[in-house]
């Protein structure tokens, strides 16, 4: 029977050579596993965390490991890394059962040779016997800051270039807390007060997240079942922040340009009262059946999906508004998504930013006068925010920026009223992953 750290250790194996994401690879694992549910949060935590401390984790071993580490065959450093995380971070298990465990892995996948390795370098590794602090005293600040919330560097430059010192190493540090979930009630079918007037659902811990009709909560499980049948949706309230700033009205007839998974339109059908239109545009067809089932799910019929590229896409009519939540570099939901950190490279950005632009230029000539664009990033990247805001506008100067209005809740309003943006960082308000959202109108057609 395949044990809890064995279906990690097959997960992050998984990771090094397919395209799946982690969370895709271990809801498969788990479905088919017969693990306990203690197991089955165990691998869930082995594998979010060793992937999230990759690299302090490659930084521990190397100091006891006297070969070439990045030599080593990739199995290796994961039964390597899964040793360390476990000794370092898992405090309820004992520093041998993780020893043992992973030697016994080491023989079954490399031979006694390896699992003999495994054991000496596992053996030296105790709380004691780290001394981050002092091995990293010499290097330079960024590099420390890398090392003790294992981020890559470029991304800790960055961060302390654009937030300080101070608000970057918040950042890095919540980017390894475990999240809260978002979930949505889907006011089609249900009120706040109907939902929770369910005793098997009031009685589960979950907090309001300061919009009507979201709250946060870390169990997951519990809400499955009213997400399968379309009274909730999991959806993180920066998320509903666009959808807010856009506002559509019920009847209206919306564009959204990159549409899937389809969490933004089906809350703007929401707001609509399910009248109107609402075109959700995507460039792959998979894609697409998730925007269909989840708007079934929930009951919405005003959804019409187009597979096609969104910088060359022209509807019969002219939208009355139109939502671009553009591709981008995802780095205000790094917490969320505990491999994404490792695939993102500063030469990633640069495409994505003229792929931003593109995506701009193209939706502000579908408009006519008076149309509104809400343009929205998971990311807390200035050059994919603000500043792709600025070089848009000094290219359309026809479009201005549109006040935030009435429909956010007040501690968005307050200093964003006139800008029409909002830009939160991961942590900054409790329960929001990082998130960029700005509206602008077209003053002349
Ligand atoms: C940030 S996600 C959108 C999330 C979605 N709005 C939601 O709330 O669920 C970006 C989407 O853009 C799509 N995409 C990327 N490039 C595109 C293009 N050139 N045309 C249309 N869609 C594109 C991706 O497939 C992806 O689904």
């Amino acid at each position: 029977m395949t044990t809890a750290r064995e279906l990690a250790l097959q997960v992050l194996q998984s990771l090094e050579t397919g395209k799946q994401q982690s969370d895709t690879l271990l809801h498969r694992s788990l479905h088919h596993s017969t693990l306990n549910r203690a197991d089955r949060a165990l691998s869930t935590g082995l594998v979010n965390g060793v992937l999230r401390y990759r690299l302090q984790l490659d930084f521990v071993i190397a100091q006891f490991y006297h070969h070439k580490l990045e030599k080593a065959a990739p199995i290796m450093k994961n039964i390597l890394r899964l040793g360390v995380y476990q000794i370092l971070f898992l405090n309820k298990v004992p520093d041998w059962a993780a020893v043992n465990e992973c030697v016994k892995l080491a023989r079954k996948y490399k031979g006694e040779r390896m699992s003999k390795l495994v054991n000496g370098v596992l053996r030296k590794i105790t709380p004691e016997s780290v001394t981050l602090d002092e091995w990293l005293k010499e290097k330079k600040n960024e590099e420390q800051l890398a090392v003790k919330y294992s981020h890559p560097q470029w991304l800790v430059e960055r961060w302390s270039a654009a937030y300080g010192n101070e608000k970057s190493e918040a950042l890095l540090s919540y980017n390894n807390q475990f999240p809260s979930f978002g979930f949505r009630i889907n006011r089609l079918k249900n009120s706040a007060g109907r939902f929770f007037s369910d005793p098997a659902m009031a009685a589960v811990m979950h907090e309001e997240s300061g919009i009507d009709n979201i709250f946060l909560s870390k169990d997951f499980n519990a809400f499955e079942p009213a997400v399968i049948d379309g009274r909730l949706t999991v959806q993180n309230p920066t998320q509903a922040l666009a959808c807010l700033l856009l506002h559509p009205a019920p009847g209206s007839n919306v564009l959204d340009l990159c549409a899937a998974p389809g969490g933004k339109a089906t809350f703007m059908a929401e707001l609509m009262e399910n009248r109107g239109q609402i075109t959700a545009v995507d460039r792959y067809e998979q894609k697409l059946e998730k925007i269909e089932s989840h708007a079934e799910a929930l009951g919405i019929t005003i959804i019409k999906t187009v597979m096609e590229d969104a910088r060359s896409f022209m509807p019969e009519i002219h939208p009355d508004a139109i939502l671009l939540d553009a591709p981008c570099t995802g780095t205000g939901v790094l917490g969320r998504r505990a491999e994404l950190r490792w695939k993102l490279n500063p030469e990633m950005l640069q495409e994505l930013l003229v792929l931003q632009a593109e995506l701009l230029d193209h939706a502000a000539e579908l408009l006519d006068e008076n149309g509104i664009l809400v343009y929205a990033t998971c990311s807390i990247e200035p050059e994919e925010n603000n500043l792709q805001i600025y070089s848009f506008l000094r290219r359309h100067p026809d479009f201005i920026a549109d006040p935030v209005g009435e429909h956010l809740p007040e501690q968005f309003r307050q200093s964003n009223e006139g800008c029409g943006a909002i830009l939160t960082l991961p942590g900054e308000h409790p329960g929001f992953d990082g998130g960029f959202c700005q509206r602008l109108r077209k003053a002349k057609g």
